[in-house]
């Protein structure tokens, strides 16, 4: 069986290249990074390590890679021939790899009649439908009258938290030992892929709107009050008592938010809770905040961690998230000069104001009393008001 993932970066290789491989699936990784290329398929094989007290380490085999920059023909070529299509790129490029995917179902509905899932492994919801969309949007109405009975595109939540690292063995890669990935079954096309460690569901919001509302709101939280108090790594921000407490409140916010709207229950979701704030604080993992706080343009769209849920609390819980609206506030001053999404949000700020800059980032209108929270709790920043 062969799996071609796009993207041989930290999720890629520590997350759903590991699980590839122990369903049985050679992995053929598609990268632009051709250090890594070069040495995947060198070696034929990567380490993975559990960052805990047992430093598990597994093999990973039966691995190799293409550049896709210098070889796009292989990589259609593998596409027509594969079992299974995933990526792990950033949401930001699914549109640049949506070319290659294109022509690779071009070839394949020529000589393949087998079905293929195409699973986007992203930190956003609706991951495969927007990659969908924009491999749709280069083929022609006959061609996607071809490709619908052939090809799905089912959404996905994954999560597994595996930070930035520099190790001597390049290839290796540090992973917490949680993970959950869960897969939309009803956009399946053909068999439901074999690989223990999916869980197949019938309706994946609940599961991404717990996950992305819970580990990585509470993520950003941290990342970007840990950037504005000038400390350097997740766990160092979760030993800081004033920190915590804030990131706990903000997660109690998004808690009630998923309760009321799933009718999950509120013991159950509290445990939840508590193992993601014990996930932000393994000592085994040192997540810098600048990698964890990434894209504030992302992180501050629509319908991502931070707006989406305070726009819902305002709806569903009816009452102010004050806590939502003050990490909304630290996404907005967050200036890492190395991060160009920090960059450009801030040069916005200088040349527009605040306000305008919320209404072009968040699509927050006029209406929203979220607005002036979010101006509210940005002054008390400014002023150095933690609380
Ligand atoms: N690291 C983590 O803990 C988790 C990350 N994710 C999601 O997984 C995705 C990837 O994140 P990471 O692995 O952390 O990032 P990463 O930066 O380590 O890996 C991304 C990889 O994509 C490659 N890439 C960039 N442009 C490409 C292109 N045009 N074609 C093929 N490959 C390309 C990069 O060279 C890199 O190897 C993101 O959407 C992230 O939100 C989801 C859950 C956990
Ligand atoms: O990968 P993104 O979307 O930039 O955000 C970083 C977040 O994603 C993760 O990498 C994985 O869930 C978390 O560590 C963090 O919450």
């Amino acid at each position: 069986m062969l799996a071609v993932h796009f993207g041989a970066g930290n999720i890629g290789r520590g997350f759903i290249g590991s699980l590839l491989y122990q369903a049985g699936f050679q992995t053929c990784f598609v990268d632009v990074n051709s250090e890594i290329v070069n040495l995947l398929n060198e070696k034929q094989e990567y380490r993975v390590i559990l960052a805990d007290t047992s430093q598990e380490e597994l093999l990973v085999k039966n691995v190799r890679a293409i550049n896709s920059q210098s070889e796009p023909n292989k990589v259609v070529d593998a596409i027509a021939q594969a079992d299974l299509v995933t990526t792990a790129v950033g949401p930001n490029i699914l549109p640049f790899i949506s070319g290659l995917i294109a022509e690779g179902l071009r070839k394949r509905v020529q000589s393949n009649d087998k079905p293929l899932n195409i699973i986007a492994c992203e930190n956003m919801i609706g991951g495969s439908t927007f990659l969908k969309e924009k491999v749709y949007e280069k083929v022609s109405e006959e061609e996607r009258k071809l490709f619908d009975p052939c090809f799905g595109f089912p959404d996905a939540a994954v999560d597994r938290i595996v930070p930035n690292q520099t190790n001597e063995d390049k290839l290796m890669v540090r992973v917490e030992p949680f993970y959950e990935w869960a897969v939309d079954q009803t956009k399946i096309i053909g068999e439901k892929p074999r690989v223990t460690g999916i869980t197949f569901v019938d309706d994946l919001k609940p599961y991404i709107e717990r996950k992305l509302y819970t580990v990585n709101t509470g993520h950003a939280v941290a990342a970007y009050l840990g950037y504005y108090a000038g400390i350097k790594t997740i766990n160092e921000v979760m030993e800081k008592h004033e920190m915590k407490t804030l990131v706990e409140k903000t997660l109690q916010e998004t808690g009630l938010l998923l309760v009321q709207k799933y009718n999950f229950d509120m013991d159950t979701h509290k445990e939840y809770i508590v193992k993601i704030l014990s996930r932000f604080s393994n000592p085994y993992i040192s997540d810098e905040v600048i990698r964890v706080g990434r894209s504030p343009i992302r992180k501050l769209s629509p319908n991502d961690r931070l707006i989406s849920p305070a726009r819902q609390y305002v709806e569903v819980v009816k009452e102010q998230p004050i806590y939502l609206a003050k990490a909304i506030a630290a996404a907005f001053i967050y200036d890492y000069q190395g991060d160009e999404e920090a960059v450009e949000l801030q040069n916005k700020i200088k040349s527009q104001g605040l306000e305008a800059t919320i209404y072009e980032y968040t699509q927050l209108t006029k209406e929203s009393a979220l607005v002036d929270l979010i101006i509210h709790q940005f002054i008390l920043l400014r002023e150095f008001i933690l609380d």
